[in-house]
């Protein structure tokens, strides 16, 4: 007999297809209020789980008695258990590399967007506006041959590294807990403490994963620490950032503008003031959002849930000692 596996998301029909090669599926196309209590249903016999978003808390473990592997279609995993997880013997499985290059270009993406106000102009050609030439008002600030601070130099920082140091000459310093001697190498980039990035960084940018030491490490001191002209970037997570500190630098002037993929809450709760400042690029967590990356992604899953639930596990798991005991 087949494994008995849930899936929450909706995948490309091969990947399905492979899917039910495999396992007795399960499919919801997303968790919500109304799927929710047939979710639960399914996870009783569930020996896998596959999708995206979610919280996948001990509460939840308690329900699913027989699960032995879970595969995020994400590299971020901020939203599972793990240590439950490892307690319960629980494989989890996630999709880093794959979406590492399309994150990094979303990045330098809102760089240069926040930077050079394209949303904003964007919105007032539309509006009717531009009868005459641009005055000193609408001018941007310069992205190339500035200073980027990286807060994170794991995958995706390198990327951004590597983009930002030979695409566009600019200097690099990041923060991380352990130095990375590649990134000294490849894109002379300079480690240095939280508060030197803060204060000499021209954009700060966050490639965080989101952990109870990166949990708001972004608040009210850390911005006032930053230079007035500097512009904030996060597509890490949003907690990582204070959300309502930031709100209040954005509006009184502390730092130039902000550009954001992430959120404390998504989707972003439509009366957030972040909707109404102009100086804030909102970006609705696009970081890995093309057609070729989310398929990768999805193709990843799958191949790591087949590989956990038949034992042949050699890469993607965040509790590789539970493959090892397995
Ligand atoms: N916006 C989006 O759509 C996407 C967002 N993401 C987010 O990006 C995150 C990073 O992905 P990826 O680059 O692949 O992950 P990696 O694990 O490769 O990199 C994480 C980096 O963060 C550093 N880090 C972790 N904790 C701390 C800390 N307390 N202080 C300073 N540095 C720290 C690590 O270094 P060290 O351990 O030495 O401190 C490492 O350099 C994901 O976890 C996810 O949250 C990912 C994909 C898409
Ligand atoms: O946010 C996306 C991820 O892959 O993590």
């Amino acid at each position: 007999m087949k494994p008995a596996i849930v899936l929450y998301k909706t995948l490309p029909a091969d990947l399905r297809q492979k899917l039910d090669e495999h396992f007795s599926v399960t499919a919801f196309d997303e968790l919500s209020h109304q799927t929710f209590p047939a979710f639960l249903q399914a996870l009783k016999n569930a020996e896998g789980l596959i999708g995206s978003g979610g919280r996948i808390d001990a509460d939840l473990l308690a329900q699913a008695p027989k699960l032995r592997a879970a595969s995020t279609i994400s590299v971020g995993y901020d939203n599972f258990d793990v240590d439950e997880m490892t307690r319960r013997n629980v494989l989890l499985m996630h999709t880093p590399t794959v979406l590492t290059e399309t994150v990094a270009d979303t990045l330098m993406g809102l760089m240069l967007a926040t930077a050079r106000r394209i949303p904003e102009l964007d919105a007032w050609i539309r509006d009717g506006h531009w009868n005459d030439s641009l005055g000193a008002d609408h001018y941007g600030t310069d992205v190339h041959h500035k200073t980027v601070g990286i807060l994170g130099m794991g995958r995706i920082g390198m990327a951004l590294a590597q983009r930002a140091h030979f695409g566009f000459g600019m200097k690099v310093l990041y923060n991380t807990r352990t130095p990375n001697p590649e990134a000294n190498q490849k894109y002379q980039a300079q480690h240095c403490d939280l508060d030197t990035l803060l204060a000499q960084s021209d954009f700060v940018c966050i490639t965080l994963p989101l952990t109870s030491q990166t949990h708001h490490m972004i608040g009210r001191a850390q911005l006032d620490k930053m230079k007035k002209s500097a512009i904030l970037i996060n597509a890490g997570r949003g907690p990582v950032i204070d959300e309502d500190a930031l709100i209040e630098a954005l509006k009184d002037g502390t730092i130039l503008a902000a550009g954001l993929d992430v959120f404390e809450r998504e989707p972003l709760p439509h009366d957030s003031d972040l909707m109404k400042l102009k100086n804030v690029v909102l970006a609705p967590h696009i970081g890995s959002a093309t057609h070729e990356t989310r398929y990768g992604m999805a193709e990843c899953a799958v191949d790591n849930l087949i590989a956990a639930l038949n034992g042949t596990v050699k890469e993607n798991c965040v509790n590789p000692q539970i493959a090892v005991k397995n």
